[in-house]
C-alpha cells in the first residue's frame, strides 16, 4: 500500500521537537495510511534532544532526514540566527522532498508540517503545491493572542511600545482583560518585531494550524476562533492535545532512580518540584531567595537547579558541580536540608509530576510544562521568567484558575531590570498555597486532569479533532 507522505520540520529546540515528533507518532498511530518524514535541522541541539530522537523507533512510516549543515552570520539574537538558517536551508528542503518523491517506494507528498518558527517553509511547499499545516506549541490563548497583535500592527500600525502604554487589552481568546505585562517577549520587544511579523503572517498564511492543546482546558479561547469576529477568516485550528513526552527523558538514570526513591519515602502531596524549563535559570542572589523560601516554608522538596550561561552564550543551562553548589547556595543549606529534600540537575520532570508523593509544581509555566502538571494533577505556582510564559501564567491563574501566583510577569528590562529579585517570603507564600490539601485550585486541577486523559479518548474533543485533521491530510492526495 503506497502511503500519504507528510515532510515534518520541527524547530531543534528540546521543548518544540519533542512534541512536534510525538504529533508525528500520535498521526502514524491514528492512521496506518500516513507515512513521516522528518527533516532534522542541526542548530544547537542539547544531548537531551540527541537523546531522544536516538530513542524514536525508525519504522516504513517514521524516518528521518539529517539536513546537512549551513553556515550563517553570528548575530546577538539566536531566533534571527535560527531565521537566517531557515533560509539557508531552503535549497536543502527542496532537494529531500524531491528525492522523496521521486523514490519508487514513496506515496504522494501530502502536506507539510511545520512548527510555529519554520513557517517560512510554506514558500517550498508551495513550489510542490502541496498545503502547510503548522505546529503551534503553546496554548490556543496564545495563538489567538498572536494573530490578533499581528492585525493591530498590520492593519492599525501600532507599535510595540504603544502596547505597553496601555494597561490592559482586549484579547479575543481571553475572557478577561489581559495586562500588557502579560504579553509574550516576542510581541513587546522592538528586537523581535520583524520576526514576529514573520512567523505571525506565516500562521496566517497557513492552510491549518495543529495546536498541543485541548477544547475541555481552553473552551473560551477554542470558541473564540469560531465565533469572535476579530478572527474571522484565519485558518482552522486543530486542537489535538495534550501532546506529552511519554518516557522520562533524563540523562543520569542513576540520579533519576535516586530522586524516584526518596520520593517513594515521603508522604502523598508533600513535595514541591522547582523546575524552570530547558533554558531556565537564576543568579546567585535569586537562587538564595528560592532556598531561603524552601527552608522557611519547611516543605519537602525536589528542586532542578541549573547554573545561567554567562551572557551571548547560546546554549541551555549546565550542571553544578557538588562543590559549586554548596557555594552558591546558603552557608549550611545542603546539610540542614539532608532528607527533606534534593537539589538535583536535569530532572526526571515526568516521572516526578506522576509521583504521588508530588504535591505541587514552582515552574515557569513553559506550556509542556503547564500540560504536563495538569496531566498528571499537580498544581502549579507560576513563576514565569520569559517568551510566551507569563501569558500562561496569566491565563492559568485568572482565566482558568488552574494554578496559584508566585509571579505574573518577569524580569525584563522595562520592569526590574537585571536586580529584579523575588524575595523569599512571596515564593514561600507561592510554596505553602501550592502544597493547600483543600485548596479550590488542587480540586480543579485534578478534575481537569481527568479531563486530559479522557480528550484523546473516542468521545474527547481532542480524538474529534484529531479525526478531522486525518480526513484533511487524506483528501489531499
Ligand atoms: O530538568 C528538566 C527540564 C525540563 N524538562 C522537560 O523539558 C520540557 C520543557 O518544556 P517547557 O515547559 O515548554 O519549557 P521550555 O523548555 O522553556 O519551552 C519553550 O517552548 C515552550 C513551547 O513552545 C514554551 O511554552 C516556553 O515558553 C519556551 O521557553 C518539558 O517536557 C519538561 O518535562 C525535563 O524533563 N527536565
Amino acid at each position: 500500500m503506497k502511503k500519504a507522505q507528510l515532510v515534518f520540520i520541527p524547530f531543534p529546540g528540546l521543548s518544540h521537537l519533542v512534541s512536534t515528533l510525538e504529533l508525528a507518532k500520535l498521526l502514524i498511530n491514528c492512521d496506518n495510511r500516513l507515512r513521516i518524514t522528518v527533516l532534522l535541522i542541526e542548530f544547537s541541539r542539547s544531548k537531551e534532544t540527541d537523546a531522544y530522537i536516538q530513542s524514536l523507533p525508525i519504522s516504513d512510516s517514521l524516518n528521518f532526514i539529517d539536513l546537512p549543515e549551513c553556515f550563517v552570520p553570528p548575530n546577538t539574537n539566536p531566533r534571527a540566527v535560527f531565521d537566517a538558517l531557515l533560509e539557508a536551508q531552503k535549497p536543502n528542503v527542496r532537494q529531500a522532498v524531491s528525492d522523496l518523491i521521486n523514490g519508487e517506494q514513496h506515496g504522494p507528498l501530502a502536506a507539510f508540517v511545520v512548527d510555529m518558527f519554520c513557517t517560512t517553509m510554506i514558500d517550498v511547499a508551495k513550489e510542490f503545491s502541496v498545503p502547510t499545516l503548522i505546529f503551534f506549541t503553546s496554548s490556543v490563548a496564545c495563538l489567538g493572542l498572536n494573530l490578533h497583535i499581528h492585525t493591530l500592527r498590520e492593519q492599525d500600525n501600532v507599535d510595540p511600545t504603544q502596547l505597553l502604554q496601555q494597561t490592559e487589552l482586549a484579547i479575543p481568546t481571553f475572557a478577561n482583560l489581559v495586562p500588557s505585562y502579560s504579553l509574550p517577549s516576542s510581541v513587546i520587544s522592538k528586537e523581535w518585531e520583524s520576526l514576529f511579523m514573520k512567523y505571525t503572517g506565516g500562521l496566517k498564511k497557513s492552510d491549518g494550524i495543529i495546536v498541543n492543546s485541548f477544547e475541555e482546558l481552553e473552551s473560551y479561547a477554542v470558541h473564540s476562533f469560531s465565533s469572535h469576529p476579530g478572527l474571522a477568516g484565519l485558518p482552522i485550528i486543530y486542537p489535538v492535545g495534550p501532546i506529552l513526552t511519554p518516557e522520562p527523558k533524563s540523562k543520569n538514570v542513576v540520579e533519576s532512580d535516586d530522586i524516584i526513591k526518596w520520593l517513594d519515602e515521603q508522604p502523598p502531596s508533600s513535595v514541591v518540584f522547582f523546575c524552570f524549563g530547558t533554558s531556565g535559570s537564576f543568579d546567585e542572589d535569586q537562587v538564595k531567595e528560592i532556598a531561603y523560601a524552601i527552608e522557611n516554608s519547611g516543605a519537602r522538596f525536589v528542586w532542578s537547579l541549573r547554573k545561567p550561561q554567562p551572557k551571548g552564550v547560546m546554549a541551555a543551562p549546565s550542571e553544578y558541580s557538588r562543590s559549586d553548589l554548596s557555594l552558591v547556595l546558603p552557608e549550611g543549606f545542603l546539610d540542614r536540608t539532608t532528607g527533606i529534600g534534593r537539589v538535583i540537575g536535569w530532572a526526571p520532570q515526568t516521572q516526578i509530576l506522576a509521583h504521588p508523593a508530588t504535591g505541587g509544581f514552582v515552574s515557569h509555566c513553559g506550556w509542556n510544562s503547564t500540560l504536563e502538571s495538569i496531566y498528571f494533577g499537580v498544581p502549579i505556582a507560576t513563576w514565569p521568567i520569559y517568551a510566551e510564559q507569563q501569558t500562561n501564567a496569566f491565563e492559568l491563574v485568572v482565566e482558568l484558575k488552574l494554578a496559584v501566583e508566585i509571579a505574573l510577569d518577569y524580569k525584563v528590562e522595562f520592569k526590574g531590570g537585571p536586580n529584579y529579585l523575588l524575595t523569599a517570603d512571596k515564593i514561600e507564600r507561592g510554596i505553602r498555597s501550592v502544597l493547600d490539601k483543600d485548596g479550590e485550585v488542587r480540586k480543579k486541577v485534578k478534575q481537569m486532569s481527568e479531563k486530559s486523559r479522557k480528550t484523546l479518548e473516542e468521545s474527547g474533543s481532542s480524538y474529534a479533532y484529531l479525526g478531522l485533521l486525518v480526513d484533511y491530510i487524506m483528501n489531499q492526495i
